[in-house]
């Protein structure tokens, strides 16, 4: 299976796991940008294609491109990796992934989420005043429960909740012979 890696990344976690995916599965790996300048008898080298990027304000940036592209590749393999802050058992995580792509697009594209982290040293400024003002909401929010308070504190600084761990199900579904589609 000839898999090719596309991601885009601010602060490095989406990088990592699309490094860690690339290694694992002996794929090759392509920054969107990069990707963005290749004709498309570039992609037909491959078998299976994923796109990984991160959540902002629950959609997944920069998503469109693969997305389009992806109308033309049903006959190959598709993932979407989702990489954001919040713990994966976080149940907004769900809701998350239900919107990131369509039900027709369900229908040749497999999605998955990858919690990652929040690194304010890497993040650029917009970014940080956003995610302080974010932060700063849910602390002062008047009815916040107990786990959205724990949240609060946690996301006030940079953490890292990454783990090679989370590639597995994608490894998986990259790796499975028969081609059928995704759920
Ligand atoms: C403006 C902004 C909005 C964000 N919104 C979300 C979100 O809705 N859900 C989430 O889990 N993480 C959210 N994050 C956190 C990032 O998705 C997280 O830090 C991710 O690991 C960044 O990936 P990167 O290092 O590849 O850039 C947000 C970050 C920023 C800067």
């Amino acid at each position: 299976m000839k898999t090719l890696i596309i991601y885009t990344s601010q602060t490095g976690f989406t990088k990592r796991y699309a490094e860690w995916l690339a290694e694992k599965m002996g794929g090759d790996l392509l920054d969107l940008k990069d990707a963005q300048k290749k004709n498309m008898d570039f992609f037909e080298n491959y078998d299976a294609i994923c796109y990984g990027g991160w959540a902002m304000a629950g959609s997944l940036v920069k998503a469109k491109w693969f997305l389009e592209k992806a109308t033309n590749w049903k006959n190959k393999r598709l993932a979407v990796f989702c990489v954001g802050a919040s713990p994966n058992d976080n149940p907004d995580v769900d809701v998350f992934l239900q919107n990131v792509i369509t039900e027709e697009q369900r229908k040749y594209i497999k999605v998955f989420y990858c919690q990652g982290g929040i690194n304010y040293e890497k993040m650029k400024t917009p970014s940080r005043i956003v995610m302080k003002m974010f932060v700063s909401a849910l602390k002062n929010k008047k009815d916040a429960t107990e786990k959205e308070k724990a949240m609060a504190e946690k996301m006030a600084s940079s953490y890292d909740i990454s783990d090679i761990k989370y590639i597995e199900p994608i490894v998986m579904y990259i790796g499975e012979k028969d081609n059928e589609k995704a759920v």
